[in-house]
Formats: C-alpha cells, structure tokens, sequence
C-alpha cells in the first residue's frame, strides 16, 4: 500500500523540524515506516538549489524566478525522493511543501495565484499531501525561537515582522480554504504537548481517510 504523505507548514521558527522528528519517532514506534525530508532540498540536485535560494542569490532575479525555482528544486524531489518512498509503503513526512510557495511566493511576492496553481498542477500532478499539519504561532514568538537557534538570518527570516505576520494570516487562510487536508496546531505549547495534539490529529485523520478509501 502507498505511503501517506504528511506536510509541516508554518512560519519560520515555529517548530516544523522538532515535531518533524518527534512525530517519525511516534510512527516508528507504531511500526510505520517514515522518511523525513525537506523543502527546499531533500534530494541531491534540490539541495544545490536551496543554497542558492536561502543564501539570497535567486533574490535579484525577483519573486517569479525565486517561484521557478522552488518549483525546479520541487520536481526533482518529488521523483528522485518522495515517490519512491511513498510507492515503497514509507510514510513521507515533510518540512515545507506547496503551500510554502503558496504563502511566501503567492501571497508575499505576489506571483499571480493562477500561476501558482498551474506549476504546482504540473510539478506536484497527484502527489498531493494527504494531510497539512500548519503549525501556528504569533510571528514575534516564532522568530524569536529561529533567532534563539541561529544568530545568523536566511534570506526569509531577515524579512520584517509585518512581513512574518503576514505569512502567518497566509497560512492559516490556506487552512482555511482546504479544511480537509489542512488542521491548523497551536504550536505554543512545550514540544511534548505540541507533539500529543500532532498525533492525535494523524492518528484521526488518517484512520477516518483509510476508512473511506
Ligand atoms: N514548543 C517549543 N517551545 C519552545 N521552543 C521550541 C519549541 N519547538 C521548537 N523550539 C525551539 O525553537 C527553535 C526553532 O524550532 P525548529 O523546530 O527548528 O523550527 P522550524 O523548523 O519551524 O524553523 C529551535 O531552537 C527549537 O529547539
Ligand atoms: C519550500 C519553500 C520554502 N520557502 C522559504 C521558507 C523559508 O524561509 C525557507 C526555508 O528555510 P528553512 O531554513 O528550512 O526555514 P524554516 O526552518 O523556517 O523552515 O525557504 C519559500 O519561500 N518557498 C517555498 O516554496
């Protein structure tokens, strides 16, 4: 059976990467296989493009490339890393994905969102997320948190707090708008009590989804 495919999605510092790991501890636990992996990046050749995109190179060359790009670095991922896997029954959990574009190049850059849609029906085709986790936090607290873990700011983070409150209304209006494959995670809490809900929520959802399939 194909794997599930499990996106984290949210602002910068709000917890995607610890609760990344937390919940591929969970599921092994539960004997489910699990890839961690990550936008931009996650195979070979999408790794050389996410040095570009977050040392800032792409910036000069404005939003549209900076679009063109994550969607290049998305389409080898997809083939060389998160197809496979999902094919070989291993549960795909992911830090960043669509919606990330949707949000940062969409909303933020402001690239049409037709044109979002129509490279994302292109690249991303089928392989579309079972289930969005978007985790949630006030902008000040999340970029409190990134710069808590690193001193030095990537090409986003270095963008100002209007610009990360934005990102977060972004975010959850996406929710909002595919309530389905999206549940927003109020990632305020300690990493444990974050990483409770995260499981009860993929325990839930995903059980209803195999029960309608
Ligand atoms: N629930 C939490 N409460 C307090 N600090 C946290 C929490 N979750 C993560 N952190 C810390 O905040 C920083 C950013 O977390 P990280 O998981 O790297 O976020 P992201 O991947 O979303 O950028 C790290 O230093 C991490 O240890
Ligand atoms: C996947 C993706 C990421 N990004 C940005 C968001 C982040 O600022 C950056 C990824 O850097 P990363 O260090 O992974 O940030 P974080 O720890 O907050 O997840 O790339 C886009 O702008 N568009 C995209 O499609």
């Amino acid at each position: 059976m194909r794997g599930r495919f499990i996106t984290f999605e949210g602002g910068e510092g709000v917890g995607k990467s610890t609760q990344i790991r937390r919940l591929a501890a969970s599921l092994n636990n539960l004997g489910v296989q699990t890839l961690m992996t990550r936008e931009p990046g996650g195979s070979p050749h999408a790794e050389k493009l996410r040095e570009v995109l977050l040392s800032g190179g792409a910036k000069p060359f404005g939003p549209f490339a900076e679009t063109i790009l994550f969607n290049a670095a998305r389409d080898d991922h997809l083939e060389a890393t998160i197809r496979p896997a999902l094919a070989q029954g291993i549960w795909v959990l992911c830090d960043r994905f669509i919606d990330s574009t949707r949000a940062y190049q969409g909303v933020l850059g402001e690239i049409e969102p037709d044109l979002i849609r129509s490279m994302e029906r292109v690249v991303v085709g089928n392989t579309m997320p079972d289930l969005t986790l978007i985790l949630d936090l006030p902008a000040r607290d999340g970029l409190a948190r990134a710069r808590a873990r690193s001193a030095q700011a990537d090409r986003f983070e270095a963008e100002s707090l209007s610009f990360h409150e934005k990102l977060r209304e972004a975010f959850l209006a996406i929710a909002e708008y595919e309530p389905k494959r999206c549940a927003v995670i109020n990632a305020l809490g300690t990493p444990d009590a974050v990483a409770a809900v995260i499981l009860s929520v993929v325990r839930r959802r995903l059980a209803k989804e195999r029960a309608s399939t």
